[in-house]
């Protein structure tokens, strides 16, 4: 079905700060896919986990191929020229998310900035090293023991004066803007790095945990600079650390290896006993954090609490951790007046010794007052500074640990190389002036590869029209087998096979846990069967683009997810990628029964949804999914128990609507309540991984098997 197009692109992915149907993500968040799911499918695993293991010899149909090697399904090495043989041996082998060549890759086009960083640093370093000497020449003037005149001194100790936090800008300013662009590159690269992982690995990770590297993980990557560019941290403290001892060996060879060994003896120790209680403080945040998840469980699940009456527990719960929250605070407070007092102590020590030591050497005539003095300027800086370096290796061991974490759960996960393919063609075909995308493709140590890659993809058939075959061509599911890859030893698809005649409808009944969602994930392409094919027109999805595929796919399911904006940018949803009109999401709404009461909410099609659509009803929801389903207009439907969580009124409205949807598409309809299924143009039942009966419904009810006595169970439960 084609909405007309308005000539004002009112619902627009890209920026039209006025309208609220501007979508606030970049739009490579963007699934084509009805809902937030997005049609993730898989390139060869044993390809892509394993190239070395092919060799020149081996046949080039079988990169298409993701089920034994016996069931080749693009029987044309027509497609592939000689270039891509030789390409099989260079699919990328899995690398770090995080190296250092990327780091250094990421570097490199701030490569004046860093220079003016480094000299900024020689410069704040070189004014701070330069004080306590002028500080020791101020006293000897003043007692008349140098014939320096005062204000000669004083001038020059302005010039430094004013040097130092010009020198200081310059490092901060120059260093917290490369590492933001660097940190901003590294979390888009690592962001868009896991959109493009099988879906798999969203199986396997929970979301907690990925959030956790992209804000914690990467935020402990970006402390290591930007905590550390203040004074007495990171390079700086490392500049006037090394700066300091060789200042004291020159200036006085005789008192430094003394007081400069006993100064980093009694700092260094210092800083670690103060590293050592950072579980204390770590213990109270955490004792903090649980207050607040107690507090949010609390008042998100209010009506719960309030109807089991779990106000007591709730409250013994609160009151356990405020307990430990203030037992913590305490103990947190006794070590906070350690190390205060520690770090004076450390000072005090080093002057005592500087004292003894220098004093004596002054009385003796081996050295001058000034010197002393300056060497007391130093003990200061020595101290802080050393602190200051032992501080930021614990912050470097805790980058160390961070970059691990990510590159453990990045390095060890298949990327789905035909869905990051499609995603940069589609990319450089629409958004070849965003800039935003930008720092997603920053060029980096692996890029080699990825091209060789990208060259090897694009001999799918990613410009066929699959949205033509897919509008006049039957859908085959051949001898289909398949098993979860977390759970791969149980077989959920047993050489399952059904046609989807093209604009028909086709309804899938059967037990639950029969596989008919595995189905729908399928025909999705969320995953490919592990043996088998599904064809289109006779073409094997696999040899298609996997974001065109998803573009001939739309899903419409019990709990349509909407996303917190407002309606109207909900339904434009649909063409993510598109510019669309207000009049085609007005139009896709009426024909989805919602208009009606799109236009009677406080914003009408600006009003917001809330988090998943939680402002909206259930019935209301669904219809606003399947308005966003008919603007993406494609040309297979699932509907995926569509009705079966809303009451009757909604359920005629929605029904109407899905009717409206249905219209001219082939359709897979999955239904536990028979009764809405019955008119279907065939209705499939499928048990245990295979299609056990196919018929219309009086077919299947004349032959009295499992789909009768499940009829026959439903009326019962009616009756
Ligand atoms: N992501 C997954 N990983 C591993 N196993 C899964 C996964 N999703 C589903 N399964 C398993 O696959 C089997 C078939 O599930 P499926 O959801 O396809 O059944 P269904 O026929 O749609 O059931 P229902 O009618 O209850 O929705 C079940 O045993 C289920 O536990």
């Amino acid at each position: 079905m084609m909405l007309a197009t308005s000539s004002l692109p009112l619902f627009s992915p890209r920026s039209t700060p006025t309208k609220r149907y501007a979508f606030s993500q970049p739009p490579l968040l963007h699934s084509r896919a009805s809902g937030p799911h997005l049609p993730i499918a898989r390139f060869p695993s044993h390809l892509s986990s394993s190239p070395t293991t092919l060799t020149a010899t081996t046949p080039v149909c079988l990169a298409y191929v993701s089920g034994p090697a016996s069931d080749p399904i693009v029987p044309s090495n027509d497609d592939l020229d000689s270039s891509d043989i030789v390409q099989h041996h260079q699919l990328p082998t899995p690398t770090s998310a995080i190296s250092w060549g990327l780091l250094w890759a990421l570097l490199v086009p701030h490569k004046l900035r860093l220079l003016a960083s480094f000299a900024s640093l020689l410069g704040c370093s070189t004014c701070t090293l330069s004080m306590p000497i002028f500080s020791g020449r101020f006293f000897e003037v003043l007692i008349g023991a140098r014939p320096e005149p005062l204000w000669i001194l004083l001038s020059k100790v302005g010039v430094l004066y004013a040097l130092e936090p010009i020198f200081t800008v310059m490092f901060v300013v120059n260093m917290n803007t490369i590492w933001e662009n660097v940190m901003s590159s590294l979390r888009a690269r690592i962001f868009s790095s896991i959109l493009i992982r099988k879906v798999e690995f969203f199986d396997r990770y929970k979301v907690g945990e990925l959030t956790a590297l992209l804000t914690s993980d990467l935020g402990s990557l970006k402390s290591i600079v930007s905590d550390n560019i203040s004074r007495d941290r990171g390079f700086r403290a490392l500049s006037e650390v090394t700066g300091t001892i060789c200042l004291l060996f020159v200036l006085a060879p005789q008192l430094a290896p003394i007081l400069a060994v006993l100064m980093l003896v009694v700092s260094v120790l210092v800083a670690l006993y103060k590293r050592s209680t950072m579980n204390v403080f770590k213990a109270h945040g955490a004792a903090q954090a649980y207050i607040a998840d107690c507090v949010t469980e609390t008042f998100s699940a209010i009506r719960t609490v309030r109807s089991f009456g779990g106000e007591k527990r709730q409250m013994s719960m609160f009151g356990d951790q405020v307990q430990s929250y203030q037992n913590s605070g305490i103990k947190l407070g006794i070590f906070k007046a350690f190390n205060e007092s520690l770090t004076r102590i450390a000072v005090y020590l080093s002057l005592m010794a500087l004292y003894c030591l220098g004093g004596s050497k002054v009385k003796a005539g081996e050295l001058s007052v000034g010197t002393v003095a300056s060497f007391i300027g130093y003990t200061f800086t020595l101290t802080f500074a050393v602190q200051g370096l032992v501080n930021t290796f614990g912050d470097l061991r805790g980058a160390f640990a961070a970059t691990e974490r990510i590159n453990s759960v990045l390095s060890g996960a298949e990327v789905d190389e035909a869905l990051a393919y499609g995603l940069r063609k589609d990319i450089k075909k629409k958004d070849a002036l965003d800039k935003s995308f930008d720092m997603f493709f920053v060029s980096d140590p692996d890029g080699d590869n990825r091209s060789k890659n990208m060259s090897y993809m694009s001999s799918l058939k990613g410009d066929s029209n699959v949205q033509n075959l897919a509008r006049c061509g039957d859908i085959y599911l051949e001898d289909v087998h398949f098993s979860y890859p977390l759970r791969s030893d149980v077989e959920i698809l047993k050489g399952l096979n059904l046609v989807l005649k093209c604009g028909t409808v086709t309804a899938l009944v059967g037990p639950s846990g029969a596989g008919k969602s595995t189905i729908v994930q399928l025909l999705a392409r969320f995953y490919e069967p592990t043996s088998g094919r599904i064809t289109v027109a006779g073409e094997d999805l696999r040899t298609f683009d996997k974001s065109e595929w998803a573009r001939v796919v739309s899903i419409v399911n019990q709990e349509p997810v909407l996303f917190s904006v407002s309606v109207g940018e909900n339904i434009a949803y649909g063409l993510p990628d598109d510019y669309v009109s207000k009049d085609e999401v007005i139009k896709a709404a009426k024909a989805a029964n919602a208009h009606d009461f799109i236009v009677s909410l406080p914003q009408g099609y600006d009003t917001l949804v809330g988090e998943r659509g939680g402002l909206l009803s259930g019935g209301q929801r669904q219809r606003v999914a399947i308005a966003r389903a008919l603007l993406k207009n494609s040309p297979l439907l699932i509907l995926d128990e569509a009705t079966s969580a809303l009451d009757t009124v909604s359920e005629q409205l929605v029904q109407g609507a899905l009717n409206h949807l249905m219209k001219g598409r082939t359709t897979l309809v999955i239904a536990h309540r028979l009764s809405t299924v019955q008119n279907a143009d065939q209705i499939a039942l499928c048990s245990d991984g295979t299609i056990a009966e196919l018929g219309t419904h009086s077919e299947l009810l004349d032959r009295k098997g499992q789909y009768a006595s499940l009829v026959g169970t439903q009326r019962l439960a009616f009756e």
